[in-house]
């Protein structure tokens, strides 16, 4: 890699203090040396030098929550709530599911999302070797977690989860040159009995990691961990110690005023769903008022099986809409804000340091789009056209750490087409037993 040049790029940096830049940046190993609004002079020094003319730079998107293997079970069980959903339709294929299944369908999504210009993810599952294999090679960046279903299993089954989770972390955390890191993730409060979950959180303690869990997705969670404990799932999970430690939790969309209160203080983080749960109809996070409290808000698919696919574009625009939509307040999520909410606030609610930004110092994760194109035309705001009129597809190039995962579309890490041969191959053999 050593030191290269972009140069006549147009460079949406998301640092408040220079919001777009053009002209030159210089990449040298993983990291952005400099970016200017002059032309770099002596070009004689880099080993490659990519014209941006006609391309829009901006940091790579941060997905906070996804199941990328469940992109094997896409097209399964649509138009279900959540609990028939899960129950149903996902849980009895995943228990197919074998090391090679997760392989593949994690394979499958992350070409999907490299070519939808995400560049970290979340991936909360299991067989969780074979996902951190693969982002090793696809190049990405990741945050990854063993999810543990505690419910159902007897003492010993759920002891092997959890050493399981542990040895995952042990033999992964700050693996791939950093790129890998990892969490620790009891699947939800329903799933998981409070002896486990606190469990979990002392083996989080133990290992310096933080947790990821599922939380008041849906009405009926909510309705029935009041019947089961007593107690709403927030207090719950307060009570089991979860929140005295770094935590992201997916969905939040039932949560009080005094729920939003604890969180905030417990500086929790929320990664919001906003397609998954409007495909489950599991509610409307209340984003506005988790914004304003202060907490921080990313943006994550979900699996592709409740979405059903992983473009946080989409998703990014879901944010800046539904909530207009809902509270009859056009100012509800702005444009910057969804912009924010999948780029800065995702990688720093998910504990990624010096990414989500183009700045000098900044890791070099970054995308570039085409620009030349009718739906973003005229050349004015741009932060406005990525979340109202862009799409994944406009993303030609992709770099993580300074190195290039795609270029003019093609991927260079992977072999697309084997992998989409072979995922559909793990479909047909699961579908026929
Ligand atoms: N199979 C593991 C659990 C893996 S965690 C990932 C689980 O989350 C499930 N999942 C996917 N999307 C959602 C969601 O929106 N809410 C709750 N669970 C989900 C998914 O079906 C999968 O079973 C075990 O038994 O311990
Ligand atoms: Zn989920």
């Amino acid at each position: 890699m050593g030191k290269w040049l972009i140069k006549n790029g147009t460079f949406l940096t998301m640092d408040e203090k220079r919001p777009m830049i053009k002209g030159s940046m210089v990449i040298e190993d993983d990291r952005i040396k400099e970016l200017t609004n002059q032309n770099v002079i002596d070009e004689s020094v880099f080993s490659e030098i990519v014209d941006g003319t006609g391309k829009l730079f901006m940091p790579g998107l941060v997905n906070t929550h996804n199941h990328a293997a469940m992109s094997l079970l896409r097209g399964i069980g649509d138009d279900l709530a959540l609990q028939v959903w899960l129950q149903e339709k996902m849980w009895p294929n995943e228990a197919k599911f074998t090391a090679q299944d997760v392989k593949w369908g994690s394979l499958l999504s992350i070409t999907e999302m490299i070519k939808s210009g995400t560049t970290s993810f979340v991936d909360m599952y299991d067989h969780m070797d074979e996902v951190a294999k693969a982002v090793e090679e696809a190049g990405m960046r990741a945050r990854l977690t063993r999810g543990m279903i505690a419910l159902g299993c007897n003492d010993a089954e759920q002891n092997a989860k959890l050493q399981e989770a542990v040895q995952f972390a042990k033999d992964w955390h700050l693996q791939a040159n950093g790129r890998i890191t990892v969490m620790m993730a009891p699947h939800s409060p329903y799933t998981c009995p409070p002896s486990f979950i606190e469990k979990v959180v002392a083996a989080s303690a133990e290992l310096d990691l933080p947790v990821h869990t599922h939380m008041s997705e849906t009405a009926k969670e909510v309705e029935d961990n009041v019947k089961e404990y007593g107690l709403r799932p927030v207090m719950h999970l307060s009570k089991l110690g979860v929140f005295d430690r770094p935590c992201i939790i997916a969905h939040g969309v039932h949560l009080t005023d005094e729920e939003i209160d604890i969180l905030c203080s417990k500086d929790v983080r929320i990664s919001h769903n906003p397609g998954s749960n409007l495909k489950l109809a599991s509610g409307i996070a209340r984003v506005p008022e988790l914004l304003k409290a202060g907490i921080l808000v990313s943006l994550g698919t979900d699996g592709p099986a409740s979405n059903n696919n992983l473009d946080m574009f989409e998703e990014m625009r879901l944010a800046a809409l539904i909530h207009k939509g809902v509270s009859g307040d056009p100012t509800a999520v702005p444009a910057t804000e969804a912009l924010k909410m999948g780029t800065v606030y995702g990688a720093e609610s998910i504990w990624l340091d010096q990414v989500g930004q183009l700045k000098e110092g900044y890791k070099a994760d970054l995308i570039a789009l085409d620009i030349e194109q009718s739906h973003l035309y005229p050349k004015s705001d741009y932060a406005s056209h990525v979340i109202y009129s862009a799409s994944g597809h406009d993303v030609t190039d992709v770099w993580v750490d300074g190195k290039r995962l795609m270029k003019n579309r093609e991927l260079l890490t992977l072999d697309e087409e084997k992998i989409r041969f072979e995922a559909q191959s793990c479909y047909d053999r699961l579908m026929a037993t």
